[in-house]
């Protein structure tokens, strides 16, 4: 039988898969949202290796000659297994190959809370950032079918519309302009280089849920629901973004008249829809500095704008609660305690 996919590449003239990467490349420089950080001439691909990033490292770099733009590769060595380091300056030698102006490996050191992937994750961004620096552009190599597994996996999570929608195109410094392209794309776009990616054993490892919904979930879906599944979570994300983006703008408009230095004025809060309501709180707390909040936090605190007296406050992390008096929501911290004292 043939392999996923494969139908699709023996149809494509040669260099049509490459075509479309830089077709999608071009597209995303296009917006306005790019046009300052292409004028600050600083930009980069992260390049792990995989076929995504080594079709986006060619795209980016062919574009960038056409447009007068220098395009580095940033290739992330995480330190994690014995021959990272090969691993890594080998990404970098294919990127430079593929016609980048320069590629630079970027070692890191992963540490703390949630797990290896996680603080792999928090210490690859956090090294790229630094790197390209302010006013940057960083590209990443997601793909369509990335983005249909994220909206999977939040789906499962139980999360909230701002988490269905999935990655942004654009959220500067980082740009993905493949949100659009299948991963099939960008394999055949290496094979018609004739670059070989590197295979990240990760990506087959069944004990990722990430893994088991690529190659699990995801085949199940299409054949049940005859085909296109990808394209239609990845068009879910992109409608659910856009609402969400109207809902936060409705939500900045109410927050500017609700907040009364450190306090929300409940009264402003009158007749708002529960769902920008609940914006409008977790504008106000992040603003505060009061992270980690979950929806149930958010839905505990909005019960207090429906209440009147009588009530005892709503704790949230960090020692932060927020109680009630009369008409305004106030914002208390508790000292944090030294052990022992
Ligand atoms: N070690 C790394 N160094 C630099 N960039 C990275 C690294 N790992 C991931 N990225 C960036 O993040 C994107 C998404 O990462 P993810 O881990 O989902 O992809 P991957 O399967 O490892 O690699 P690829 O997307 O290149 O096939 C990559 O396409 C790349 O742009």
């Amino acid at each position: 039988m043939a392999a996923p996919g494969a139908v699709e590449r023996l149809s494509r003239r040669p260099l049509d898969a490459v075509l479309e990467v830089r077709r999608a490349v071009r597209t995303l420089l296009a917006d306005s949202a790019c046009a300052a950080p292409l004028r600050s001439g600083r930009v980069y691909v992260a390049v792990s290796g995989g076929a995504d990033s080594l079709a986006l490292a060619e795209a980016a770099a062919h574009v960038g000659r056409r447009r007068d733009l220098t395009v580095g590769a940033l290739v992330v060595d995480h330190g994690l297994q014995p021959g990272s380091a090969e691993v890594a300056a080998r990404a970098a030698e294919r990127a430079r190959n593929l016609g980048v102006a320069t590629a630079t490996v970027l070692p890191v050191a992963v540490s703390g809370p949630g797990g290896p992937e996680a603080a792999a994750r928090r210490a690859r961004y956090a090294a790229l950032r630094d790197h390209a620096g302010p006013g940057s552009l960083v590209l990443l190599g997601h793909t369509r079918d990335d983005q249909a597994e994220t909206v999977l996996l939040g789906l499962g999570r139980g999360s909230g519309s701002r988490s269905l929608a999935g990655m942004r195109p654009l959220d500067p410094p980082w740009a993905r302009p493949l949100l659009d392209v299948p991963r099939s794309v960008t394999s055949a776009a290496c094979v018609e280089l004739g670059v070989s990616p590197w295979d990240d054993p990760h990506n087959a490892d069944p004990r990722f849920r990430r893994v088991r919904v690529r190659h699990e979930v995801l085949p199940l879906l299409e054949d049940v629901l005859a085909g296109g599944v990808s394209a239609a979570l990845a068009r879910t994300a992109r409608q659910l973004r856009e609402d969400c983006d109207a809902l936060d703008a409705v939500a900045a408009d109410v927050a500017r008249r609700a907040e009364v230095g450190r306090d929300l004025s409940v009264a402003a809060l009158a007749g708002v829809p529960p769902a920008v309501r609940r914006r409008v709180l977790r504008t106000w707390l992040l603003g505060a500095g009061v992270g980690d909040l979950s929806d149930a936090h958010l839905r505990s605190v909005d019960a207090l704008v429906g209440r009147w007296r009588g009530q005892g406050g709503v704790f949230l992390p960090g020692g932060a609660e927020v109680s009630r008096a009369h008409d305004k929501l106030t914002l208390n911290r508790r000292q944090p305690t030294t052990r022992g004292s």
